[in-house]
């Protein structure tokens, strides 16, 4: 009998905004490297988990929902998801089963069909839906693509996803351990911090705040062997939602700190002293030279 050989690859997760494409990875990594939230557009960087088994190593980039550009952080939201298609060994497709395909999964489709690339369509939170809904829903997805597999799972309790892990190893090609097995990110400290900031700023404001929001750290230092310093700053587009994030006597700010600090503080392995300050940089989402200086840099 011959030894399987170790399959590995790179696996884009592409969907419309809100459809459980961060909870779906962070459940496979078994971290938190993608944050979540009920507000679409939570997601605006590629980011990459990685799920080491002792068969094969899946390397996912997760990506912005996309959705109809409004404005230059839309498109470059948009240009981002569609790269992301390119050059990778499969595609995680995700749409909610407790809807048909509506437009935006069509968009998608039409994008798929020109990648050249293997897909799986998972069809999530199937937890809200009664079973018998499934499997019409099945056939009709199958009519639109000739997809390599369809799973429904719920990214959220878990259900089948280990069905989906083994899907996805049996669609990879033969390749190399790229990451050693204990690492489940490629992103950056500093980038994780930001992002559980801007996490917990999505979680508190309402409306037009949250989409208006960016979080940049500035200094990231040991201070002590147990104690970590950072500052970081929350940009706004306007004076009124610095008014907001701040809140009256500075109890927002002040929630949005603890809470932040209390993930940072696991996901470090060490204590925070958290420094947060609020600046309004106007119109930053239309503004390509501010899109590249809060780290959004447009794909040429
Ligand atoms: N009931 C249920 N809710 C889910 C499931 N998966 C995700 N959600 C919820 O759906 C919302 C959106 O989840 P995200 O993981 O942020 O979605 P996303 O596709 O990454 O969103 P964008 O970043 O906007 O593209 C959150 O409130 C999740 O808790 C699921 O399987 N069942």
């Amino acid at each position: 009998m011959t030894e399987k050989e170790y399959r590995s690859g790179f696996v884009s997760v592409v969907g419309r905004p809100n459809v459980g494409k961060s909870t779906l990875i962070n459940h496979l990594v078994g971290q938190k490297v993608a944050i979540v939230s009920d507000k679409p557009q939570t997601t605006r960087h590629r980011i990459l988990g990685v799920l080491t088994l002792p068969e094969a190593q899946i390397v996912f980039v997760d990506t912005p929902g996309i959705h109809k550009p409004r404005h230059r952080l839309g498109e470059y939201l948009v240009t981002l998801a569609l790269g992301a298609l390119k050059g990778v060994d499969l595609v995680l497709f995700l749409s909610e089963a407790t809807s048909p395909p509506g437009a935006g999964d069509y968009f998608i489709l039409e994008q798929l069909k020109k990648a050249e690339v293997p897909v799986i369509l998972v069809l999530n939170k199937i937890d809200l839906i009664s079973k018998p809904r499934l499997l019409p829903l099945i056939d009709l997805w199958r009519q639109e693509h000739d997809f390599a597999a369809i799973v429904p799972v719920s990214a959220l309790t878990g259900e089948n996803l280990e069905r989906l892990v083994q899907e996805i190893v049996e669609h990879l090609p033969p390749g190399p351990q790229y990451f050693p097995p204990e690492v489940t990110t490629s992103q950056p400290p500093e980038f994780v911090v930001a992002e559980l900031i801007r996490e917990k700023v999505l979680h508190l404001t309402h409306e037009e705040v949250p989409h208006g929001v960016a979080v940049v750290v500035e200094e990231m230092a040991s201070r002590r062997k147990d104690l970590v310093y950072l500052r970081a700053t929350i940009y706004v587009e306007r004076e009124s939602h610095k008014k907001i994030i701040i809140g009256a006597g500075g109890q927002m700010l002040r929630q949005i700190g603890q809470k932040a600090r209390e993930e940072i503080e696991a996901f470090l392995g060490k204590k925070v002293y958290l420094d947060l300050w609020v600046k309004v940089k106007e119109k930053w989402r239309r503004d390509d030279v501010a899109l590249r200086q809060l780290g959004y840099k447009p794909e040429e």
